[in-house]
């Protein structure tokens, strides 16, 4: 029997070990899309305890200690001690088998805190212990962390009125061994029928000094943050929507319903259509014309308990997967960009995983324009970064597309010890292509095998971002 979570740990012949261990291990991380707070890492962070880190922000964890029957108050309010979280956390895990966590938090505890045990009840205080001992050293401050994960680069998650200030600082720090680089996330202004839409569109407009009545005033103000943004390196954007729309809608309906937002009254759902299509159509066009790489979440069905998203807001771990089918849309949405070619690189994230044969076929109608997989299917996103998840995601780019042109694994994470995230899936990649060459599927022509794995790991998301890290020799690591 293999011992849990050794060297070989997901790896399932010789093959794949070797693809593992000889090159996608020692590749450096990339990670383009994740949530952590540049504060944490211009201020170099030093958290109080392991609670901080694992409990403070990880809607994941949440669920966990729901399905656990813990009272919300006592994961995320304040009845109960960090102590009294963690320990909470401990009683859930060993019932998780076969959910990611319980893979990550224990890669976690190895990598981060040389502990090879698991955690338990029982556990639980000699681990706190430990983890808050090593938590004291600077070697687990947020930039230990980044720096001994092999992070060379970041993209945080930010919205266009931000004055990226964090980022600024970090870049005048050259002490900080990686690269954050911010991500352009519209969201706000793209919600025109949620309450905040009519004080936030006032927030734009104070912030790029311009005065928002129509479509065009709003593009221009747009336009301005779009600037200042590419200006701090940003080379991305990322839209978290419900659905993909295609509603052609003419400037003068389109004035009226932002009219009517920005007076605080809600547009109705086709109103909310329109205007989100000549919205994503003009960021399409503008992330075009700066060179951006454009990725669309979609398929979130948020908030489902109305009565915690009131009392938590979003992303605390109250979503679900919607199952819909906006495949005539997202095709309609693409077409329209690339008949004027005015496609940007795109990366398609489904949340429903019965749309991975959709997105990895439709991907295929919009490639070419001298870029290799121009169109992604993204990483398995959120419900679907699981080892099945994950595999599955791999099958269906390799069925339909170039799998040696996938761009790889993203942390999407709001915790800093997230990046076991990578070496998870690394695993599990080789995993998968060491299986097909041992079934006699692939030739056992490592070479070309290994440099897939070093491609997929790291140095096709820096291509196709066109970070240039590669070139710049910012490898320093083992590469
Ligand atoms: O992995 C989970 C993700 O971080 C999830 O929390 C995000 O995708 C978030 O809902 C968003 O819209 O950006």
């Amino acid at each position: 029997m293999k011992p849990f979570l050794s060297e070989d740990f997901l790896l399932s012949n010789d093959t794949a070990k070797t693809l593992y261990h000889q090159y996608a291990e020692k590749m450096p991380i990339l990670d383009y899309h994740c949530h952590i707070n540049p504060q944490e890492i211009a201020e170099n962070r030093q958290f109080d305890n392991i609670t901080q880190v694992w409990l403070g922000g990880d809607h994941y964890k949440w669920r966990l200690m729901r399905a656990n029957g813990i009272p919300e108050e006592e994961i995320t309010g304040t009845a109960c001690s960090d102590r009294e979280k963690f320990q909470h956390f401990a009683e859930v895990l060993p019932k998780a088998i076969g959910n990611p966590l319980y893979h990550w938090t224990h890669l976690e505890l190895k990598r981060y805190f040389s502990y090879t045990g698991t955690l338990s009840p029982e556990t639980a205080e000699e681990v706190w212990n430990l983890c808050n001992r090593k938590l004291q050293t600077s070697a687990l401050r947020v930039r230990g962390i980044l720096q001994q994960s092999h992070v060379k680069l970041v993209c945080t998650t930010d919205d266009p009125i931000d004055s990226l200030v964090w980022h600024q600082k970090i870049r005048e720090d050259d002490t900080c061994g990686v690269k954050v680089l911010p991500a352009w996330r519209p969201d706000k202004i793209l919600k025109i029928n949620q309450a905040e839409f009519a004080p936030y569109l006032q927030q734009l407009a104070a912030v790029s000094e311009t005065s928002i009545a129509t479509m065009p005033e709003l593009f221009r103000a747009l336009q301005k943050r779009l600037d200042f943004f590419n200006q701090m390196g940003c080379r991305t954007a990322d839209h978290g929507i419900d659905t993909v729309p295609y509603a052609p809608a003419e400037e003068s309906e389109l004035n009226r319903i932002l009219l009517k937002a920005a007076r605080g009254n809600t547009p109705d759902k086709a109103e909310t259509e329109k205007y989100l299509y000549a919205m994503l159509l003009f960021l399409g066009r503008e992330y075009a014309k700066r060179g951006w790489v454009m990725q669309i979440h979609y398929g979130a069905l948020r908030n489902a308990n109305s009565a915690m998203f009131q009392k938590l807001g979003a992303d605390t771990g109250y979503d679900s997967i919607a199952v819909q089918d906006c495949s005539a849309q997202l095709a309609g949405f693409l077409d329209v960009l690339e008949r004027t070619k005015e496609l940007p690189k795109t990366i398609l994230y489904a949340l429903n995983p019965g749309d991975n044969a959709m997105l990895d076929s439709l991907a295929g109608s919009f490639q070419g324009s001298g870029i290799q997989n121009k169109i992604q299917h993204g990483a398995a996103w959120w419900f679907n970064d699981t080892k099945s998840g994950m595999e599955a995601q791999l099958k269906s780019f390799a069925n339909f597309s170039v799998l040696g042109n996938f761009i790889g694994m993203l942390t999407d994470s709001r915790s800093f010890l997230s990046y076991t995230r990578h070496e998870y899936f690394r695993r599990i990649l080789c995993n998968l292509l060491g299986t097909w060459v041992e079934n006699g599927e692939y030739p056992a022509d490592i070479q070309t095998l290994g440099k897939l794995a070093e491609n997929i790991a790291f140095y096709n998301a820096d291509r196709y971002f066109g970070f240039g890290l590669a070139e710049q020799g910012e490898l320093s690591h083992e590469n």
